[in-house]
This record gives structure tokens, sequence and C-alpha cells, in this order.
């Protein structure tokens, strides 16, 4: 059957999977495979996988911002298996499905070593797809609002085609992932891959690395050890912050919907950096202090995704405000910190 892109396109039939999906075996099996799986949002999304029996979960990660204590639970269950192995090499698997996760998403871990983020998105990218393309699997790729650069059109519509300086410090990840959209549209039309797209907005939740960098994790951790919360400059600059079961909760409508996107997943709730930054001092710690610090290059202005098209399509939308998320991120790092409420 041929497939309709969300962009009017239709391109031949994809390659068929294997003989062995339609044996009296393996047919009640999805076999899935998450790249990055030992990441932040990976991690969930083995959760809610492996949650059904049907389901059989291979994580492929590197461990670079990833670890395997997000797994523990999972290491050594029959239907699950962990394999260290980098995406810019090839991986020899047999699945149905393909969630490419697998990127730093934290701009001070994409940053460290810009070359390699590139490699990254693009080579693991089209190893993914090789992947594919020979197995007759769906892909699903974690593109990311970044593709939008420092938007001039607010709230940002699927439609608009971004505001990305090509050689900034930022360039090895917006245009990384954009070049991966693009490569998941060529093999899409040239091959007839099953592609789906999620641009994914700021998620935030438990399991996020404590000095990962990111806003969310930097405030709730210098919060519960007592140190300033770090605005940067101007601090007037917005995000909109979604809660980790919601976006995991959408990426799995979109994998299983019949669309190809480019969707965008994200809470449209937007919030300037020192309304963020009063929140968490509200709700953790009301005696800390806020200090304003100097900012990064090319740090996008704004940032509030139009979900229409996942409301639409995927009949999908956030459910866990910031207010509510906020307090469950706070437990899991009171834990891991050892900060226990007085
Ligand atoms: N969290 C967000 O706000 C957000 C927003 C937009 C897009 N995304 C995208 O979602 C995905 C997951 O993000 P996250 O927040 O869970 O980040 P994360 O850093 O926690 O997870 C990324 C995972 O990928 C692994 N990885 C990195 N390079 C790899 C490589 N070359 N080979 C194999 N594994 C590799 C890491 O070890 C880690 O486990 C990324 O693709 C990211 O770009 C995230
Ligand atoms: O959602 C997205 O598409 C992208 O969002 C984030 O990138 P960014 O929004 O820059 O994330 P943060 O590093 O959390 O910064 C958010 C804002 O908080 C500010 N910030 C950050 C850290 C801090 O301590 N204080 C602070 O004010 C930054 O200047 C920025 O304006 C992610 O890290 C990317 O992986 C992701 O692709």
């Amino acid at each position: 059957m041929a497939t309709k892109s969300s962009n009017g396109t239709t391109t031949k039939s994809p390659p068929m999977p294997s003989p062995l999906r339609n044996s009296k075996f393996l047919q009640s099996n999805m076999r899935i495979l998450v790249t990055g799986g030992a990441g932040f949002i990976g991690s969930h999304l083995v959760d809610r996988l492996m949650q059904n029996e049907k389901n059989e979960v291979i994580v492929a990660d590197n461990y670079f911002t990833g670890s395997k204590d997000n797994l523990k639970k999972w290491i050594g269950h029959p239907r699950f298996e962990l394999i260290r192995h980098d995406v810019t090499e090839p991986l020899m698997v047999e699945v149905d499905r393909i969630y490419h996760l697998a990127c730093p998403a934290s701009p001070i871990f994409y940053k460290y070593n810009p070359v390699k983020t590139i490699k990254t998105n693009v080579i693991g990218t089209l190893n993914m797809l090789g992947l594919a393309k020979r197995v007759g699997a769906r892909i699903l790729l974690t593109s990311t609002s970044e593709v939008y650069g420092d938007p001039l059109v607010h709230p940002q519509p699927e439609t608009y085609w971004g505001n990305v300086n090509p050689i900034g410090v930022r360039s090895c990840y917006d245009e990384g992932k954009r070049v991966a959209e693009t490569l998941m549209f060529d093999y899409h039309r040239q091959h007839g891959i099953e592609i789906r797209i999620a641009r994914i907005f700021n998620t935030y939740g438990p399991r996020m690395n404590i000095d990962d960098g990111r806003v969310v994790s930097n405030f709730i951790a210098q919060a519960l050890r007592g140190e300033a919360l770090t605005v940067q400059k101007p601090g007037t600059q917005t995000r909109s912050f979604c809660y980790v079961s919601d976006m995991v909760d959408g990426l799995m409508r979109l994998m299983e919907g019949d669309q190809t996107g480019p969707i965008n997943i994200g809470n449209p709730g937007e919030f300037t950096m020192v309304e963020l930054a009063e929140t968490v001092k509200e709700l953790i710690k009301p005696d800390v202090e806020i200090k304003m610090v100097e900012n990064t290059p090319d740090d996008p202005r704004q940032r509030k995704p139009d979900i229409s098209k996942a409301k639409e399509i995927l009949g999908w939308e956030p459910k866990v405000k910031l207010r509510e998320g906020l307090p469950l991120m706070e437990e899991d790092f009171r834990l891991r910190l050892g900060v226990f409420k007085k």
C-alpha cells in the first residue's frame, strides 16, 4: 500500500517486513528498537513499551548522556535487550519499529563535541534508515523545536521553515536535526520507508541527569542544594515545558498513527525563564536566591508549539500542567540527591 505524506506526496510501498513477522510464533510480538533508550525520554518510552506483553524491546545506546541505571528494572527481562552501540556505526537487528532518539539533547552536551553531534544526527539517522529499509521497519525520529531556530513566527506551526543560524554553536544540533528530517523524507520518497517525525518541545521530568544543564533540572537541583537559581539573561526568553509522560504518549500515538508528520509535540503553556525560576522557588525553596547570569549565543528568544495538528491527527494534547509536573520531578531529585523534606 502506498503511504500519503502530510505534504501530499504519495510514495511507493515500503519494503516487506521479514517473512518471520507472519509466522504463527512471532505474529503476536512487535519487536521494537529504541536508540537512545538509556536516556531521559527513551527510558520512559521503554517503560511504556514494556507494559505491553506483546512487545519485545531492544535498546541501543552508547551511554554518552544515558545510563544503565535508567533501565535497571528491565535488565535480565526476557522481552528486553540492551546493546552498547553507537548509532554512527551500522546496526544489524531484526525489528518492526524503530524509535530513533539517540542524540545528546542538552545544549552543554551537544556543544561538547559538535562534530560528533552532527555525525550522530546525520550518519546515525542514515544508519537507522538503512536498517529500516533492510527489515521493512517503520521509523520515528525525535526531531526538535530547534529546527525553528530563533523563530520569527509565534507560536510555531509545522509549516514554519524556521530561522536557524547555519554556522553558530547550536548549529550542530539544529542543522543536524534538520538534515535528519530531510533524510527521513528522502528515504520515504525514494524507498517507500514508513516514517514518522516528532518535533519535540522542551520536555522535563524524573530521571533527567541532575547535572544535565537544561533549565528545569538546573533550577530544581539548585533549589534543593540551596544554591542560587541561575537565570540566563535577559530572563524574558520563553519556553513551553511538556511533562515526560505526555511526551511518551504523543510519540506512541504518532508511531501507531498513519501520518508521517512532522508533528509538534509539546505543551503550549509558555513561561519566561524568570517566571519558571519564581515557580520553582515558590514550590521548592521560598528563600532561595535568583541570580542573573550571562547567556550563550543564539539562545532562542521565544518558543511555543502550535499543537493543532497533534490534536486533530493524533487526538493528543498534554494533560500535566507545569505546577503538577515540577513536584513529581522534585521528588525524584530529592531521592537521588539525598535531600529530604523536613
Ligand atoms: N528532552 C527534550 O526537551 C527534547 C526536546 C527536543 C528533542 N529531543 C530529542 O529527544 C531525544 C532524547 O532526548 P533526551 O532528552 O532523552 O536526551 P538524553 O541525552 O537523556 O538521551 C539521549 C540518549 O542518546 C544516547 N546517545 C547519544 N549519542 C548517541 C550515539 N551516537 N549512539 C547511541 N546513543 C547515543 C545517550 O547516551 C542518551 O542515552 C533526542 O533525540 C533529542 O534530540 C528532546
Ligand atoms: O525543546 C527543544 O526543542 C530543545 O530544547 C532544549 O534547548 P533549550 O530550550 O535551549 O534548553 P535549556 O538549556 O533548558 O534552556 C532553556 C532556557 O533556559 C535558560 N537557562 C538555562 C539554564 C539555566 O541554568 N538557566 C537558564 O536561564 C536558557 O538560556 C534558555 O533560554 C533542549 O535542550 C534541546 O535538546 C531540545 O531539542
